[in-house]
């Protein structure tokens, strides 16, 4: 399917092997300096100071703490118990996808072990020397590879976190990267990852599937399009930071695929924006957050939306959060699905994700229609 796809620059960086021990000439990137400030035990430097009202959470409100406000907690035990429970959890995801654009899954069937394995491998990534993470450093306008997250570019102020992203099914580039980055043993890499690919594919397409019902939209032609999209996995990582209430972990964006699916681990740090308010999404033990991503706003004509969201960081405990994209193949037409008045027209990912790269939040209204 390669051969026959065009590829968007970004998608076709596949990694060139890299002897291990071979010295690094290019000159180390900004993204390197996170753990030698924290060797150094220095204060937060000026570079990652954001202002307080940026950094701000409701939680810093007493009065909003009263409200307990809380993202939907969505219990998938009990799916196929019968159809009546079936429904209600399309119900539960349709509202959640409505009002809130993301929710927690429980119950989901994805083992523990699982998410384990792949959580102590990233953290093994991170935790490589910073030369031997550079090897795999992301090319600047390019998807996968290690450093600053690709929005860097549009905040002038440098966040706290490196980030990692490889292409997962049906085209992972797992062995690649394991063979750049000069990992211990390149057979776990690649396995742990590949186990974490196919379970993630597997509740992407499943709860993909459950939301579009939702929608009334249950054609097989639906289904059989949403069979054909991409997986790509994304690590952060971010270390314990000296000032939390000055830094930036992650800043503030929706994402731009169909649909995402997050394990935060037990440090929380993830909020979503509802009204103007940020509102913390609480780690729940086995827990996956799901958000809607401008793919799936663009698909639903507007029904659903996808969620504004950031990650804060904090004093004590690093923290991982392992993500899975799961978005259209680059050159497939995606539409709103069969609106009489479709409010966007029809795009390919591809397309929006170099408006995006261009835009950044007003990507996804670049593509409206005319009224
Ligand atoms: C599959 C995706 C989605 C990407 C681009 C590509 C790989 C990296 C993703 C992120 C992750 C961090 C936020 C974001 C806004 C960013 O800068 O990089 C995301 C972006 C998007 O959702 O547009
Ligand atoms: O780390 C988090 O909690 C948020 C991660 C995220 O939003 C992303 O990678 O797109
Ligand atoms: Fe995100």
């Amino acid at each position: 399917m390669l051969g026959t796809t065009r590829l968007p620059s970004g998608l076709s960086q596949s990694p060139t092997p890299s002897s291990c021990g071979a010295q690094l000439l290019r000159s180390v990137s900004n993204v390197g300096s996170l753990s030698k400030m924290l060797e150094r035990g220095q204060q937060l430097p000026e570079a990652y100071r954001w202002s307080s009202s940026e950094t701000a959470a409701a939680e810093d409100d007493p009065a909003e703490l009263e409200d307990e406000v809380v993202v939907p907690v969505i219990d998938l035990a009990e799916l196929d118990r019968s159809d009546e429970r079936r429904k209600e959890i399309c119900e539960e995801m349709r509202s959640a996808c409505r009002e809130w654009g993301a929710f927690q899954v429980v119950n989901h069937g994805v083992p523990d072990q699982v998410v384990e394995r792949a959580r102590r491998t990233s953290l093994d990534l991170f935790a490589l020397p910073e030369s031997d993470k550079l090897r795999a450093e992301r090319p600047p306008g390019t998807l996968f590879g290690y450093g600053a997250t690709r929005m860097a570019s549009f905040f002038n102020r440098l966040m706290w976190s490196e980030a990692f992203t490889m292409m997962g099914s049906p085209h992972n580039n797992f062995e690649a990267y394991a063979r750049k980055l000069c990992v211990h043993s390149e057979q776990d890499f690649c396995k742990s990852f590949e186990e974490y690919d196919k379970a993630m594919r597997g509740l992407a397409l499943l709860i993909t599937d459950l939301i579009l019902h939702g929608l009334e939209a249950s054609e097989e032609r639906i289904h059989q399009h949403i069979r054909n999209f991409w997986g790509m996995i994304h690590m952060n990582f971010y270390p314990p930071c000296p000032s939390p209430s000055e830094a930036m972990g992650l800043a503030s964006h929706t994402d731009s695929s169909c649909l995402t699916i997050m394990h935060q681990g037990s440090v929380g740090g993830l909020q979503v924006k509802r009204g103007d308010k940020w509102i913390a999404i609480k780690p729940v033990p086995g827990a996956f957050v799901i958000q809607v991503g401008d793919m799936l706003q663009l698909m639903s004509n507007n029904v659903f939306h996808s969620a504004l969201h950031r990650a804060l960081v904090n004093e004590r405990f690093e923290r991982l959060s392992l993500v899975y994209f799961f978005t259209p193949p680059p050159t497939v037409s995606i539409c709103p699905i069969h609106p009489s008045k479709p409010l966007y027209r029809c795009l390919t990912w591809n397309e929006y994700l170099q408006v995006k790269a261009k835009l950044f939040m007003g990507a996804l209204d670049h593509f409206l229609l005319p009224e």
